[in-house]
């Protein structure tokens, strides 16, 4: 059944109490009671997701950030970006994150995975092992268009799953540019015919979670299709403000009960099983803390009871700083009016509606780029290798055919555009997420230490400099004849395109890592490579926040495997 209060709820015991029907939730939610016998109570602080066009819409998911949808955090300053606050996205909706996202899909390369079975010691987390999740997962769709996709991706390294996922479905002119410019250069950008092959380098087309030229996420493809099962209820608008020590085992503490809150007002649910942590990379440490399960000192000096001593939960916050670069470009073959027209973006948006076609059946970007450092770049000097492995990449550059105001620059009222996305992928800065106050519902501080190291600086640079080189090739030079537009253009030594990185970087929205997984009887970690809460009984983290480091790619696709795992290890455990 499907609730909006607390005090609607009939039962107050379930085998399974999910914080959080964001990515990983939705996914457990349907997994777990594909088991008539288990019952499940989903938690979410957020909105429903039905309604909202632009939660349907692929091209306006640019718009969700900052309203109603969003949990509305901001940074704390930022040193490595001259102490600027960055907003920092995250979904306050069924779905979460995944409803509000920009939709790129991937899975990462085989490295990534080998990593975390080596990081973790187990290797259920390995590439062959993981394999069958992706595929559980996601299926390979066609287009919005229809058009034959040969060569743009491989059917073969896909799946069967729920989550649609296709290669765009409105080609634009650009598309054909980055390809030819791809055959042209080569070497670090030779074109790669599917990145969720396992080899995660190279230039090639997006995939995204769209599917009939609609946004596809955990709250459409796992939660929706499930939502009558009479073993599942799923209550909105509703924040779990901690869990509540329920007794004591040779474990540690047993935490079967979470308060959910709302301001004055407290209600309590008990687990017969486990309560699964799934509010993601913010709401789940800050959880933990609260619930005095965290670093003793720190929560001594908060006044909150230590219960169980974890020092990592809320470190390790990882994420993939990004940088818009802005080129003018000669050519009309470009989407800005779309933005800037009332009537054409009307149009536009018409067109949509009618029959899921044209542009707003697409992510902003068509086509990108995984490339790795040259061997001799800076950023390498002196450390060893931060990337997963030689088939995972240092940065990503995204295409758009259009000027994408991602950061602090406004769309010029005239002129056309074409903007690279630089991104790091493999960053080794490092952040946390600490509690503001005591108060569950006051916002914790949020750090990500964007570009605070030498190594994601200059990686930095060297994507700007690869977005110009591969800008300024000849494919380009007919009929866009792309010019370097604002700060960039003044941007001419790389001590300049660091400054200009620093004052314009935002992120890619893929924070990952605060209550990370490791082997269990490790000194460092917050879970065992199971999921299970260290120190503790009856409890399991399953988000985001359990990544042992953040993964070379865009990290949905990866929060999905790690759910569709954690459903398997969980039946596994009870027999289910
Ligand atoms: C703007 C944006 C763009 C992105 N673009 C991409 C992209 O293009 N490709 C990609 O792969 N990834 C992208 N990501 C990242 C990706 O969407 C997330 O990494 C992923 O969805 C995280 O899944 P999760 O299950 O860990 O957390 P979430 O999906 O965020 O789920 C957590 C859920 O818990 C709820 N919650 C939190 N605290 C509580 C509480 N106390 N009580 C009850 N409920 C609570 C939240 O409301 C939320 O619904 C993007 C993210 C954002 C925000």
């Amino acid at each position: 059944a499907f609730f909006t209060s607390p005090s609607q709820l009939s039962k107050k015991q379930y085998d399974f109490v999910i914080v959080g029907g964001g990515t990983a939730g939705s996914v457990l939610a349907n997994r777990l009671t594909e088991n008539s016998k288990v019952s499940v109570l989903v938690i979410e602080a957020g909105v429903n997701h039905q309604g909202n066009l632009n939660l349907e819409v692929p091209f306006l998911g640019v718009t969700l950030s900052g309203t109603q949808v969003d949990w509305n955090f901001t940074t704390t300053p930022q040193n490595g970006l001259n102490g600027r606050v960055l907003p920092y996205a995250r979904g306050f909706v069924l779905g979460g994150s995944g409803s509000i996202n920009l939709l790129t899909f991937n899975r990462g390369s085989d490295d990534v995975w080998n990593r975390w079975a080596s990081l973790t010691k187990d290797q259920g987390w390995s590439w062959n092992s993981v394999k069958k999740y992706y595929l559980k997962s996601s299926s390979l769709v066609p287009p919005a268009d229809g058009h034959d996709f040969t060569g743009q991706a491989n059917p073969a390294v896909h799946g069967n799953g729920p989550v649609e996922v296709s290669v765009p479905g409105f080609s634009l002119p650009i598309d054909d540019l980055v390809v030819s410019t791809s055959n042209q250069l080569g070497g670090r950008f030779s074109f790669n015919v599917d990145f969720n092959s396992g080899k995660f380098v190279g230039v090639g087309f997006m995939q995204s979670s769209i599917g009939g030229g609609e946004r596809s996420s955990a709250a459409t493809a796992y939660l929706e299709p499930v939502e009558s099962r009479r073993n599942l209820d799923i209550l909105i608008n509703a924040q779990v403000t901690k869990l509540i020590q329920s007794g004591t085992s040779k474990s540690g503490p047993i935490f079967q009960v979470a308060e959910i809150g709302q301001p004055g007002k407290r209600w309590q649910v008990m687990a017969l099983k486990e309560v699964i942590l799934s509010a993601g990379v913010i709401g789940t440490p800050q959880l933990l803390l609260l619930s005095g399960i965290g670093p003793s000192a720190a929560l001594t000096s908060l006044q909150i009871t230590p219960l169980v001593d974890l020092p990592d939960v809320g470190t390790n916050l990882a994420d993939h700083p990004l940088v818009p670069n802005y080129f003018q470009v000669s050519s009309n073959g470009t989407w800005d009016d779309v933005l800037r027209n009332g009537d054409n973006f009307g149009a536009t948006l018409g067109l949509w509606q009618a029959s899921r076609q044209g542009l707003f059946v697409n992510s902003p970007g068509n086509t990108l780029a995984y490339t790795r450092l040259p061997a001799n770049s800076p950023a390498l000097a002196g450390i060893s290798d931060p990337a997963a492995g030689s088939r995972s990449a240092h940065t990503e550059l995204i295409f758009v055919d259009g000027f994408a105001p991602f950061g602090s620059v406004p769309q010029p009222a005239t002129g056309n555009f074409v903007t690279v996305l630089t991104a790091v992928v493999s960053p080794t800065s490092r952040g946390s997420v600490t509690l503001a106050s005591t108060d569950p519902f006051a916002k914790p501080l949020i750090n990500p230490s964007i570009l605070s190291t030498n190594f994601d600086i200059q990686a930095m640079v060297q994507a700007i400099k690869d977005a110009q080189t591969f800008l300024n090739a000849t494919p380009w030079q007919k009929d866009f004849k792309p010019v370097p537009f604002g700060d960039l253009a003044n941007a001419r030594t790389d001590t300049d395109k660091a400054s200009f990185a620093r004052q314009n970087s935002v992120t890619v929205n893929h924070p990952a890592g605060t209550a990370r997984m490791s082997p269990a009887n490790s000194n460092w970690g917050v879970v065992d490579s199971q999921l299970k809460l260290k120190g503790a009984q009856g409890v399991r983290i399953v988000d985001a926040s359990v990544f042992p480091v953040i993964p070379e790619c865009h990290i949905q696709g990866p929060v999905y495997i790690v759910a569709e795992r954690a459903a398997d290890l969980i039946k596994s455990a009870y027999g289910l």
